[in-house]
């Protein structure tokens, strides 16, 4: 019964972000967004493109200001899933995304003084890609189709295809007693 509620709900979002944003969201009608879903876009040359079968489950937000964002088809996004977009992120096709996962493509341009601009790079990720529980996929990264991304990470260079990126982090133990 959720599953038909959630696809007919995620028809009217659909239709919504069509309206309002015109020939710049385009989405298969074959969607279920959890509650929360969320679009924004400013500026004339952002682009969404979503493919079919996208499951979200609460909390996704997608911000485009002035880039591309394209998400293929069958695809999964566990809760808080955030993505900010100024340049381009491109997302295949069977990718999973756990809980709070953040991709950004751009910095501030912090060593230009008080209120910088940005500087930005176009993120890739391709098919059959599993991101870990509160990752982090910062500008300038490509994936490689099938990889994994290990939980907590933070991205910052190019994983090859068929690999499992993990951050190695030394666990200390300090007796209080
Ligand atoms: C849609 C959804 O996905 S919902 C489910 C969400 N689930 C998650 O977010 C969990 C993500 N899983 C992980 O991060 C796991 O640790 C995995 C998948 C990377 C483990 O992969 P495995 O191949 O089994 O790795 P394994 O446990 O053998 O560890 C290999 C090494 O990586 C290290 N390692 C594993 N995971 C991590 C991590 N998240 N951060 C840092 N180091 C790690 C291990 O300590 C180990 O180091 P060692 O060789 O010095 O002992």
């Amino acid at each position: 019964m959720e599953i038909y509620f959630r696809a007919i709900i995620s028809l009217f979002i659909n239709l919504k972000n069509k309206i309002f944003f015109q020939g710049r969201y385009k989405a298969n009608i074959l969607q279920s967004f959890g509650p929360g879903f969320r679009v924004h876009m400013s500026g004339k040359d952002s682009k969404i493109e979503i493919g079919k079968k996208t499951v979200t489950r609460a909390g996704m937000q997608l911000r485009v200001e002035g880039g591309t964002l394209k998400i293929g088809n069958q695809c999964f996004f566990n809760t808080n899933m955030n993505i900010t977009c100024v340049d381009e992120v491109t997302i295949g096709d069977y990718c999973q995304f756990a809980n709070n996962i953040v991709i950004v493509d751009h910095d501030h341009d912090y060593k230009q003084g008080i209120n910088p601009g940005l500087v930005s790079s176009p993120i890739h990720i391709g098919n059959n890609v599993w991101v870990g529980a509160n990752a982090v996929i910062l500008r300038g990264v490509t994936i490689g189709d099938n990889s994994v991304i290990a939980a907590g990470s933070v991205v910052r260079k190019d994983v090859p295809a068929n690999t499992v990126l993990y951050q190695k982090r030394e666990d200390n133990y300090k007796s209080f007693q």
